[in-house]
């Protein structure tokens, strides 16, 4: 699919333009087709004369018999060379070779839930979409463009926005937009689920302008005696009802949005001025590495506990540029291993398209892995391939750890995942921060620059503090890169004093 990875959604716009100049030569080889037969069918008339009332009679003479049948074998071998030339076939061929890079269904409701997925994370109202969240050209939906959004949110568990997204639709119909979709539907629709959602006297609302439409329609009626029926229940020791919709993101309603979310709308981050004024930029040699000392890393303290250091300009554009394009033709959606809820937990969790870059395959890369050794001053032997990760619309990585920890050989040869380093390919406009829930850090994407911490304590055991999340993507691009560097190895390399816990 295409939607996890701005990549494939910009080749799309590459074939949506081959696709229109294919359909309009198309249109006019059937034109120039079109009028071609038509040339045809004057001569084809012309030597087809009134034939007499007796056929019998006039076939039995030879010289007639000879003309007619001449004529139209000739006749049929014009029309059916003629035929022949149709433009269709060319075009149908057109089709079925490039059917397959069309976005299928699934892509279509994956971008749609990638949208309320934002909405949820930085709490955004459908008002907020349609007002444009960057420099986006599209201004409006149709009813049914939103009514798809609504239904993807409901199948996805997605309440509130699917409720936000039906009233929209509810508003462009009283607004008179065209549309497939019909007031009765929505209404039909969300009446029963508000009711299920707990608000009555909204349910009975919606309830009765469904009746306007259609009065004597049984099940509405019935409905609505029932809803009028529970509310005669509740109304003595309920008051509250009412101004539900007033409150759709209070606290209460938002309460069980993730702490993350939170540091992803640049909320709760726990930092203090006192803490903040004991973190420091330093031009930094490895400790006299050679390759350092005339060129030295800028080195930032991005978090004080734990130890998370920003590596200023650690890769140029130029060396962006070429790893994006080794990844680019071999970027596949992203997976995560969940042995628990299995494969469709993982498309929601992990929303990106990624793929592996090793070491001898670019001196670009071969350089990256250096500098990487250089200034974190670990062994590369025993670390992974880089990984370059591209997110797409409502990209995201959900809170995890990179530990890695697992009971296998690869465990056993290589040790868990003693640091990362997170080199950041792009600037993100809005969104697509780190974040580290458990201490409330929020980390910028900064084109060119690197973060890097321990994922595992001294003693080898996992840092429970660096839980992290890649925030979705609200309007940009985000290419990151991710080398995970194994324990094995660094038994003597791990640098004293880059972290303060053990
Ligand atoms: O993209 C990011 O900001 C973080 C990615 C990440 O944590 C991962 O790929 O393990
Ligand atoms: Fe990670």
């Amino acid at each position: 699919e295409f939607y996890s990875s701005t990549d494939h959604m910009t080749q799309l716009i590459d074939i949506e333009r081959d696709f229109i100049q294919s359909f309009k030569d198309y249109i006019a080889a059937e034109e120039f087709h079109l009028a071609r037969l038509k040339r045809c069918l004057p001569f084809i008339e012309y030597f087809s004369g009134d034939f007499p009332e007796d056929l019998e009679k006039y076939i039995s003479d030879p010289l007639t018999a000879y003309v007619f049948v001449r004529r139209l074998k000739h006749k049929w071998t014009v029309v059916e060379e003629t035929a022949r030339l149709s433009p269709m076939q060319g075009f149908q061929k057109f089709l079925s070779e490039n059917g397959p890079n069309i976005p299928s269904d699934e892509d279509v409701d994956g971008i749609a839930l990638g949208l309320v997925r934002l909405q949820e994370t930085y709490m955004l109202h459908p008002d907020k979409i349609l007002g444009g969240l960057g420099q986006q050209s599209v201004k409006s939906l149709s009813p049914d463009e939103a009514f798809h959004i609504a239904m993807v949110a409901h199948r996805n568990n997605k309440f509130l926005y699917t409720f936000l997204w039906m009233e929209e639709v509810l508003r462009q119909l009283d607004a008179g937009r065209e549309a497939t979709v019909t007031r009765k539907e929505v209404l039909g629709f969300l009446a029963p689920f508000v009711f299920q959602m707990g608000d009555l006297p909204r349910a009975i609302r919606l309830t009765e302008q469904l009746l306007d439409l259609d009065p004597s329609d049984p099940i509405t009626v019935s409905h609505l005696e029932f809803y009028k029926h529970m509310k005669e229940g509740v109304s003595r020791d309920e008051t509250r009802a009412a101004d539900a919709e007033a409150h759709l993101f209070t606290p209460s309603l938002a309460r069980d949005v993730k702490a993350y979310e939170a540091l992803c709308r640049g909320e709760n981050i726990r930092m203090t001025p006192r803490r903040q004024r004991a973190l420091f930029c330093r031009y930094s040699t490895g400790g006299r590495n050679p390759r350092l000392i005339y060129a030295p890393v800028k080195e930032e303290d991005e978090w004080d506990a734990p130890k998370i250091t920003r590596y200023h300009n650690f890769l140029s554009d130029d060396e962006i540029g070429t790893i994006k394009k080794l990844s680019a033709p071999k970027l596949e959606r992203a997976q995560v291993l969940d042995h628990i809820t299995g494969k469709n937990y993982s498309v929601e969790i992990r929303v990106s398209k990624s793929a592996w870059l090793s070491d001898g395959e670019d001196p670009v890369v071969s350089r990256v892995n250096r500098r990487i050794a250089d200034a974190t001053g670990l062994d590369m032997k025993m670390a992974e391939k880089l990984q370059v990760a591209n997110y797409g619309i409502g990209g995201q990585y959900e809170p995890h750890y990179d530990s890695k920890f697992a009971n296998d050989e690869e465990f056993q040869r290589l040790g868990g995942r003693i640091a990362t380093t997170l080199i950041y390919m792009t600037d993100v406009d809005v969104g697509g921060a780190t974040v580290f829930p458990a201490i409330g850090a929020a980390l910028r994407p900064e084109k060119g620059s690197a973060v890097f911490w321990y994922n595992l304590l001294l003693s080898g055991k996992e840092d429970d503090r660096t839980l992290h999340a890649a925030c979705p993507v609200m309007v940009g691009n985000k290419w990151v890169s991710n080398k995970w560097i194994r324990a094995r190895g660094q038994e003597f390399r791990r640098r004293c004093g880059l972290s303060e816990s053990d």
